[in-house]
């Protein structure tokens, strides 16, 4: 039954050349905007915990637990719902997932017992973490059916500002759930899951109307026909190879496309790595920030340092989009080389991080480098789902950005999380910034072995 409903539609008679012209950017405009929306809305009711997590009533290790536990079934789901997202229809699958996670955070936050309970809420977080995985990869399979190989970088740049925007909105909505509930801090706390459940539930009905499947499933021609003046004649091989892909059994696609390619392969590593440098610094910022000067701290006060996880998300949205141009411009489509070049910036600012004295009168400083910081990731971030894409054919899309989804966050999110974690509690900041300085040489060295040079644009004028 589940299998009936998630089945792709067919492909509708084809519409007039007139109609073709009138309606493809509409509905591009059309899906863009529901993925935006759509993702955004995943990431409402995805961290609620860790923005809690100065309220709720748990130890630190209680709420790694659940937190940790919700990354790692994120993580494995990514890959498993890229697999199924792939023979889905995303007008479905997107406001699914979205619509189950709200539901379950509706749950969270009405059955009194859940958040006073770590196993209960760990059980729960460990589902709403598989729901969150149904997110990405239908956005992916948009991505590719909709948008052509040169304009992917600029709407995979706009689509991925969603999680940044949906990171900077949910303590918003959290916020708005804790004034909804009286002075009571249980009934907040609670309020602060529901709350935005209730908003992504409405969120994934809207996103049911306007997200569309495949421009085929709407009478419009693939979209290598539709902007067939971008494609040079070497691009056919891999036309040919995405079609002859469409027929093959999602078996098939794993056996010839995901485990054998070396390069994705690289490109999962190099994503394991990246989340590492991600969840490595926002999630430990706070506490690096207000952690005494005699403890290898900043010795700054608590609230400013939560501003700091603030000032590293705002500074991803601007490096997201100087990564995208710099992709397109300067590197000609290079998503590899423009990793480089923002790791090695990251580098430079994880050393001035590091060493800018502590104190609240260097606290501008601390700011500044995270704002920098936060540029010089996220464009690596965004690159982890976009390039998998680019390594495999269309149908194999949401299957490849989930691979590499679930090395960033069951090998880098939990290394970032837990394992910085005790790291920071038994040999200091001083170890976890190495391993940071580490994982970001480490990640340099995989981008450059993943690296196609067929999906680069040098020979052209752009
Ligand atoms: O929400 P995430 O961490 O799975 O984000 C998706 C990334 O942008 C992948 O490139």
């Amino acid at each position: 039954m589940f299998k009936k409903l998630l089945a792709p539609p067919g492909k509708k008679p084809r519409l007039s050349d007139a109609e073709v012209a009138r309606k493809y950017p509409r509905y591009r405009t059309q899906v863009i905007i529901s993925i935006f929306v759509g993702y955004m809305g995943y990431y409402f009711v995805r961290n609620t915990t860790s923005i809690l997590s100065g309220i709720l009533k748990m130890s630190a290790t209680e709420i790694g637990i659940i937190t940790c536990a919700s990354y790692i079934a994120y993580g494995v789901s990514k890959f498993v719902s890229g697999l199924i997202s792939d023979e889905s229809n995303s007008k479905i699958f997107l406001p699914l997932g979205l619509l189950l996670s709200g539901i379950i955070n509706i749950f969270i936050g009405v059955i009194p017992s859940v958040i006073t309970s770590v196993w209960l809420f760990t059980i729960f977080y460990l589902i709403n973490g598989w729901l969150q995985g149904m997110g990405w990869p239908p956005g992916a399979r948009t991505l590719v059916y909709w948008f052509g190989n040169k304009e992917r970088i600029t709407y995979g740049t706009i689509w991925n500002l969603s999680h940044n925007f949906g990171g900077a909105i949910a303590p918003l909505l959290a916020g708005a759930g804790l004034a909804l509930a009286g002075n009571d801090p249980l009934a907040q706390a609670r309020a602060a899951y529901w709350f935005p459940g209730v908003v992504v539930c409405i969120m994934a009905v809207i996103i049911y109307f306007i997200q569309e499947d495949t421009p085929e499933s709407v009478g419009l021609p693939p979209i290598e026909e539709y902007r067939s003046k971008e494609y040079r004649e070497s691009d056919n091989a891999k036309l040919e190879e995405d079609a002859a892909a469409v027929e093959m059994s999602m078996g098939e696609i794993v056996k010839k496309y995901i485990l054998p390619n070396t390069k994705l392969m690289w490109s999962s590593l190099y994503a394991a790595l990246v989340y590492i440098l991600r969840y490595g610094i926002v999630s430990w910022t706070p506490k690096f920030l207000a952690t005494s000067i005699q403890d290898g701290g900043k010795g700054i006060t608590a609230a400013a340092g939560m501003g700091g996880f603030s000032f590293f998300e705002l500074g991803g949205i601007a490096g997201m989009l100087i990564a995208g141009w710099v992709s397109a411009k300067l590197f000609k489509n290079s998503k590899p080389l423009t990793n480089v070049a923002c790791l090695i910036l990251t580098l430079v600012l994880l050393v001035a991080y590091w060493f800018i004295p502590a104190g609240p009168e260097y606290m501008i400083w601390d700011f500044a480098i995270l704002i920098g910081l936060g540029a010089s990731i996220y464009g690596p971030v965004m690159m982890v789902g976009l390039y998998a894409m680019e390594l495999v054919p269309k149908a194999a899309a949401g299957a490849a950005a989930g691979l590499s989804g679930t090395f960033s966050y069951v090998g880098g999110a939990t290394v970032a999380t837990l394992v910085i974690g005790i790291i920071v509690d038994n040999l200091g900041w001083g170890v976890a910034f190495i391993v940071f300085g580490i994982s970001g040489i480490a990640a340099i060295i995989c981008t450059l072995l993943s690296r196609d040079k067929s999906l680069e644009y040098w020979d052209e004028e752009k």
